[in-house]
């Protein structure tokens, strides 16, 4: 039977197959004439017959397509690179590394791969209807790539399953391109498929690229976020190493520094990544931001706190122990607390970072030098020394006392004598920087002392116990810390024996003893793990002569320099 189908349509090989096939299906399968007329109609259709003349279309194109033999030459062509370097010495391995490492070469291929990626099958979506408009964009970026990392940072997106930009670092290769966005996806790589890897393991292949660096990259139409810049500066007052770190998401892009460099905090969009950089570069890192540092101080400081408590146990150690009279000034000396273990300080601190800003010299009110530092390591000493080396520049307070006055004594000179009541009253009134009780007479320092030193103009010189520097850090007083540092056993031991140093207790003095350096040494380590944040400057004390002169010439740049200071004191 033939049905009347207009030529064009005829001259369609398959459609003509078709309509030749349909008598024979009419008898076996069609029941009822009605089904007949119905199916002659379907085929008659125009629908399909277009279909079966695209179907024809499709099958031509695949049959002839030309297939590239890889997708990746670039990467094939670096990994053929990195093997051949072991080769050198023999000629051919070094013409083919030459070969390859021209950048017309590394173009060729690039290109290559390029368009081997495309794939040209007929575009199906323009016949079947409109794109989708949410559809993704691709796009190829070609950066170079030296010694330095990219300056990016990659996470796992859990309901695509891709890789995407998680950051991009201040100032780093990606950075300075402009044409990478947080947000957009790495489809690959020089040719290495990044989709539904371990963002870990890309990571790692990314450090190691070098040279040119291809990078096929998914964005969509929603605008990356804006990297939210910040002009903060902060005194870090903890070590950190990102190579040390578990949870950084990629050490090569981490910033490693040490306590008390100031770092330049240039993005804070990542709650718990900060990206910084120290004064002078141009490339930011990834630090820790202070909310993640603080978490986990609280739990190291927890597990310093039971094993401290465990050691305590062993060994009980006075809270309170008083130094005596000094058989070289007429003052009590007031070490008043153990200088250590008070917890009041610590527990209440979590050094993460300070902010800080640049505070320029005051020839007017100069910062006191505060001395801190290991009891009997030498800073009473080297506070004299510095004070007549420039008679009247420098001051240092005159303390209270509940005592009685002797009769050769002089009120305003040795002591500020009051009495046991006004001695309380004022310590309510938190007058006091540091107090303290011998033989039943109270012993402090008052902070109103302090500020009328730095209002006469002169350099006022501190040698409190350490708990005391939470009292003296304030925007009032600006303290600069210098922490007078123990040398090891051996080079305090034989400095003070030579020297005839005398170690004074309750008013009696006798020759240092081998524990009273050993005392020293291990305090001095231990106030410098705890309060190493706080210092502006460390003295060695070993060679007095020595560590008197650098004490002189630190007070120097104390008074005349601009230093970092926590930003409330500007
Ligand atoms: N570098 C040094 N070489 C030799 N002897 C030193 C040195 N530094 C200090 N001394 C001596 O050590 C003794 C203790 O020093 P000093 O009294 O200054 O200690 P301190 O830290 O002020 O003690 P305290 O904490 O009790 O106030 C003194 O006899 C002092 O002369």
């Amino acid at each position: 039977m033939n049905l009347p189908l207009k030529s064009r349509l005829l001259n369609d090989p398959d459609t003509q197959e078709l309509i030749q096939c349909l008598p024979q299906i009419q008898t076996q399968l069609c029941q009822s004439q009605q089904d007949a007329v119905f199916l002659r109609k379907f085929f008659r259709g125009r629908d399909i017959q277009v279909i079966m003349k695209l179907y024809r279309r499709l099958c031509l194109v695949t049959a002839q397509r030309l297939r590239p033999v890889t997708k990746s030459s670039v990467a094939l062509a670096a990994n053929t690179y990195c093997v051949l370097r072991h080769y050198r010495e023999q000629a051919e391995a070094e013409e083919l590394l030459n070969l390859l490492s021209k950048p017309h070469m590394q173009a060729l291929l690039y290109s290559h791969d390029n368009i081997a990626l495309k794939e040209y099958e007929p575009d199906i979506s323009s016949l079947a209807g409109t794109p989708d408009k949410e559809e993704e964009t691709i796009k190829l970026v070609q950066l170079v790539k030296s010694n330095e990392p990219l300056g990016i940072t990659l996470q796992l997106n859990d309901v695509t399953g891709g890789i995407e930009i998680a950051r991009i670092l201040h100032g780093g290769a990606a950075h300075r391109s402009g044409l990478i966005n947080v947000g957009d996806e790495v489809k690959e790589i020089n040719g290495i498929t990044f989709h539904g890897k371990d963002p870990k393991d890309m990571t790692q292949i990314l450090s190691e690229l070098q040279g040119a660096v291809s990078m096929k990259l998914g964005t969509r139409t929603r605008l990356a976020k804006d990297q939210r810049s910040s002009s903060t500066k902060v005194r870090a007052l903890f070590d950190y190493n990102p190579f040390d770190d578990q949870m950084i998401p990629c050490p090569h892009a981490g910033l490693s520094f040490q306590k008390g460099d100031i770092l330049y905090i240039v993005s804070q969009e990542d709650p718990l990544w900060w990206q910084a950089k120290k004064a002078g570069e141009t490339r930011a890192g990834l630090i820790p931001a202070r909310l993640l540092q603080e978490r986990r101080e609280i739990l190291k400081n927890a597990e310093n706190v039971e094993e401290e408590s465990n050691r305590r146990g062993a060994r009980s150690i006075s809270p309170c122990r008083i130094s005596p009279k000094s058989v070289r000034s007429r003052r009590v000396r007031k070490m008043m607390y153990h200088a250590v273990l008070n917890s009041d300080f610590d527990l209440g601190e979590i050094p993460t970072y300070e902010d800080v800003e640049l505070l320029p010299p005051n020839s007017k009110t100069k910062r006191p030098l505060v001395l801190i530092g290991a009891p009997k390591v030498g800073r009473n000493e080297l506070k004299r020394r510095l004070m007549v080396s420039y008679p009247g520049h420098f001051e240092d307070v005159v303390p209270f006392t509940s005592r009685p006055k002797k009769p050769t004594e002089l009120d305003g000179v040795e002591y500020h004598f009051i009495t046991r009541d006004e001695m309380e009253s004022a310590l309510v009134a938190h007058r006091f920087i540091e107090h303290g009780e011998f033989k039943g007479n109270l012993y402090g320092t008052r902070k109103d002392s302090i500020l009328s030193v730095i209002n006469s103009g002169k350099v006022c010189v501190l040698t409190p116990n350490s708990q005391a520097l939470r009292f003296l850090r304030t925007a009032e007083i600006k303290p600069y810390v210098i922490f007078i540092k123990s040398p090891p056993f051996q080079q305090i031991q034989r400095t003070r024996q030579r020297h005839n140093a005398v170690f004074v207790f309750e008013g009696n003095a006798r020759p240092f003893m081998s524990s009273d350096f050993d005392d020293i040494v291990q305090t001095s380590i231990k106030l410098e793990q705890k309060y190493c944040h706080l210092f502006d400057s460390v003295i060695i004390n070993e060679n007095l002569t020595k560590a008197a002169s650098e004490l002189i010439t630190i007070a120097k740049l104390a008074e005349t320099k601009s230093h970092w200071v926590p930003v409330s004191w500007v």
